[in-house]
């Protein structure tokens, strides 16, 4: 039996993970992480937040919060609006809605004066450590071109996963770390957690998996 990680689904804007299907992933994820014991959070998008929230009681985080808060701010997400609709955290600077600096750390301010938990979601040892002197509750290191591509950052690149774990640990030793990008499999997590990250952080392995139900119990199966 290993360490338990925490594992984040981003349901990102895939159909199987839209509407009515977030609500079934959601579900999917509440019954393997009651049945292992395992954290398992579920990132739907902005609109599904406040239906899967209603539905489970696992965490449920926005894929990304912006920096501002009540006002003529037309358009944005805040993060007061994503906890009145049930989240409890949020991504921020996902590969896939980058932010520059100033807003990682707007984004990052609103998120702790809502209470909310901020994953700040990094692409190399740079950007990781710039985002561990923000103290996170999580950096989530994810090298762009392995995200989608069924090969494991944990095994294909575990050098960065490796340093980006000693770089946070340096600057802010409270900050957790966890890898994401090609994670499937059991194994994969087995690795991460190797490499002293508290977790992973994915998406397709589960959502785009023909059943994602069996593709949750075999991410907590080594556990
Ligand atoms: O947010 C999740 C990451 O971008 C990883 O995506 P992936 O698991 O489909 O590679």
């Amino acid at each position: 039996m290993g360490k338990k990680p925490l594992i984040v689904v981003n349901f990102k804007t895939y159909t199987e993970g839209t509407g009515e299907n977030a609500v079934r992933m959601a579900k999917y994820c509440e019954e393997v992480s009651r049945d292992s014991g395992v954290d398992i959070i579920a990132c739907p998008q902005t609109p599904d937040i406040y239906r899967v929230a209603s539905a489970v009681k696992i965490p449920v985080f926005a894929q990304h919060i912006d920096g501002v808060g009540a006002g003529s701010y037309t358009g944005h997400i805040t993060a007061d609006s994503i906890k009145a609709a049930g989240a409890g955290g949020a991504l921020i600077n996902h590969s896939e809605r980058r932010l520059v600096l100033a807003d990682i750390d707007s984004a990052l301010q609103a998120a702790k004066r809502s209470g909310l938990t901020a994953i700040i979601c990094t692409n190399n040892i740079a950007v990781t450590k710039a985002a561990a002197v923000l103290a996170p509750g999580f950096v989530a290191i994810e090298p762009p071109e392995l995200i989608g591509s069924g090969i494991p950052v944990s095994k294909a690149d575990p050098d960065i996963v490796r340093d980006s774990v000693a770089a946070v640990k340096k600057i802010a030793p409270d900050v957790e770390v966890l890898c994401g990008a090609g994670i499937s499999r059991g194994e994969d997590v087995a690795a991460a957690l190797e490499l002293g990250t508290a977790g992973v952080l994915l998406a397709s392995g589960v959502i785009k998996a023909k059943d994602p139900r069996a593709a949750l119990l075999d991410l907590v199966k080594n556990v």
